[in-house]
């Protein structure tokens, strides 16, 4: 299995009067098709790992590579470019654009890569959406929609440009455990049928018990879990 994101000591500590670690010699290895979950108690740095290896953040000292490319000798815009075409995110919250249907904020992310004609993007949102059981809500605005197809159709946008990678944080963080096993059905969807590679931020351990391992943190350091 080729790996595809790959951490060494990664560490990121705020420069405060007091520095704050947040993250702290984290090494791991994820390949293609993994489903990771990242565990810990609260506080323990999950969040601030995620946006390390989502380029969200920059580490204080570590390396990162991503595909096989140092993310540590990339400009913002290589890396903003790298997200937008390569990575895909969720959140706790879905921040669906409340205007617009969940077709055309699906399409934003495809807009903004600029590599399909309006129609091209309209027809992939919709296949997406289909994808996830979503066919019948295309022209829904979000408000429209329950918690749990907010949600879903926040994966659906997370999907656009085909990313390899999805980083998802606390998806299910303020679902009820209805709509909680949706979206966590439909992220083990992505990796079981379409072989994609998912990282989920959860405190929810039956979940972490169904991926393929765990990486534990506590104290933003790795640890074995309980
Ligand atoms: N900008 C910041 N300034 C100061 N402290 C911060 C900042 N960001 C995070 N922290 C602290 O760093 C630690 C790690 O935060 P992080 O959000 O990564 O943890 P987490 O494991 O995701 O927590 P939770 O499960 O509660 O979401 C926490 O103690 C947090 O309070």
């Amino acid at each position: 299995m080729s790996s595809l994101v790959r951490a060494d000591k990664l560490t990121r500590i705020l420069p405060e009067t007091v520095p704050v670690t947040l993250v702290r010699d984290v090494s791991l290895s994820i390949g293609e098709g993994e489903f990771v979950a990242i565990t810990g108690p609260s506080g323990s740095g999950k969040s601030s790992l995620l946006y390390l290896l989502g380029l969200l953040d920059l580490p204080t000292s570590g390396s990162l590579t991503i595909e096989g490319r140092d993310c540590a000798t990339m400009d913002d815009g290589e890396r903003a470019r790298l997200r937008l075409e390569r990575m895909g995110f969720v959140f706790q919250f879905h921040f669906l654009l409340p205007e617009f249907s969940a077709r055309d904020n699906i399409a934003i992310p495809m807009r903004k890569l600029g590599r399909m004609s309006r129609r091209e993007i309209d027809d992939r949102a919709e296949e997406l959406l289909v994808s996830l059981g979503l066919g019948d809500h295309v022209h829904k605005r979000p408000f429209q929609l329950s918690g749990g197809q907010r949600q879903r159709v926040a994966v659906a946008r997370s999907l656009a440009n085909d990313p390899a990678l999805l980083l998802a944080d606390e998806p299910t963080g303020s679902l009820d455990s209805k709509s909680s096993e949706q979206v966590f059905a439909t992220l083990e969807g992505l990796v079981r049928e379409q072989g994609r590679t998912v990282l989920v931020v959860t405190h929810d351990m039956e979940m972490a018990g169904r991926m393929d391992r765990r990486i534990h943190l506590v104290d933003g350091m790795q640890a074995e879990p309980e």
